[in-house]
């Protein structure tokens, strides 16, 4: 049971939106298409989703070709940033479509309907109108409906992208909660480097309609694939590892990525003169100038009180630098 995409390309006119794309679902499998906006993770899931036309290549599940299966014969659930419920139907009405759809008999939908709100944790809510649910609430109806009729593979299209902060930090975790119980293969769209790594097995990075890398989370965290992807991945300067040497002995050849953790405000270090200060939620982030290496990012404890203009000491973090390439 296996999604397989190959060679994947996709035009607007002129415009290549996503060219020449690998990629795999396997079963159980949970992939994160991570980019910036615009980068083509939307398209190629509607491409996969069928969508969008392809230009080239191929979409196959089990190795056979879809071209030419319409959209809701491909056994894929979707899940949009917006949710799309019906407005007019009930919570239970929502999440019972597609099982009323595949002429599921009442009894069992009824059961199947209380069974995916308790797993989205919205047990009781089954009489509840769609407009009197919050926003996180609206998605978990929306993905209780795509996971009813057990498709083969949940294709989501931002599924928290519309929620506050701290909502979609929680109901991520939540969701991949729900998606491992539910055994699904899920193929996730985000611009959230947090959300992708909290809910893929592996992630699948885009630049301009390309994917540069795919890996772990964690694998990709450390080693990214190329400066670009250094950056997109948190990594504010990418430089060549001999010029750490100022801080000592360094593991490192080649490019490295510095993270705003590599350096860190501590005694016995390089001399950096502060040239802004920016608090963040739990430390301070600095920019300092060190000689030999320019300007650079750093953090500062909320308690350490750095002021601009001063020099202060600063420290090599190794968690916070990632070889590049
Ligand atoms: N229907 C369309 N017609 C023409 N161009 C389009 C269409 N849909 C998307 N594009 C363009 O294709 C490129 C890829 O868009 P896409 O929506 O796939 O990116 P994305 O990575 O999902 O971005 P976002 O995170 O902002 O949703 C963009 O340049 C976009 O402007």
């Amino acid at each position: 049971m296996m999604l397989s995409v190959a060679g994947v390309s996709v035009r607007y006119g002129p415009l290549a939106a996503v060219s020449d794309v690998d990629l795999r679902v396997d079963d159980g499998e949970v992939v994160a298409l991570l980019g910036p906006s615009g980068c083509g993770k939307s398209t190629l899931l509607r491409a996969v989703a069928g969508l969008e036309p392809l230009t080239a290549g191929s979409v196959r599940w089990d190795g056979a070709d879809l071209a030419g299966v319409p959209v809701h014969r491909r056994g894929f659930g979707l899940v949009f940033q917006d949710g799309q419920l019906f407005p007019h139907r009930d919570v239970a009405g929502n999440v019972a479509f597609g099982l009323r759809m595949a002429g599921v008999p009442r009894p069992r939908r009824d059961e199947r309907v209380a069974e995916l709100l308790d797993l989205v944790g919205l047990a009781g809510y089954g009489g509840r109108r769609v407009s009197q649910l919050s926003g996180g609430e609206a998605q978990r109806v929306a993905l209780a409906r795509a996971l009813a009729p057990e498709p083969r593979l949940l294709l989501l299209d931002e599924p928290l992208s519309a929620l506050d902060r701290a909502l979609r930090e929680h109901l991520a975790v939540d969701l991949a909660r729900v998606l491992r119980v539910a055994g699904t293969s899920a193929l996730v769209v985000t611009h959230d480097h947090d959300e992708a790594f909290t809910l893929a097995d592996r992630v699948a990075l885009m630049r301009a309609g390309r994917i540069r890398q795919v890996g772990a989370p964690a694998q990709v965290w450390a080693h990214p694939a190329d400066p670009e992807t250094a950056h997109f991945l948190g990594c504010s300067t990418v430089l060549p590892a001999d010029r750490l040497h100022l801080f000592g002995d360094v593991p490192w050849h080649g490019d490295v990525g510095l993270r705003t953790s590599a350096l860190r405000v501590a005694p016995d270090g390089v001399p950096a003169r502060v040239l802004t200060t920016v608090h963040r939620r739990d430390h301070v982030l600095l920019s300092v100038a060190i000689d030999g290496l320019g300007n650079v990012d750093a953090t500062a404890a909320i308690t350490d009180q750095v002021a601009v203009g001063t020099t202060v000491s600063v420290r090599l973090n190794p968690e916070g630098v990632a070889p590049v390439g």
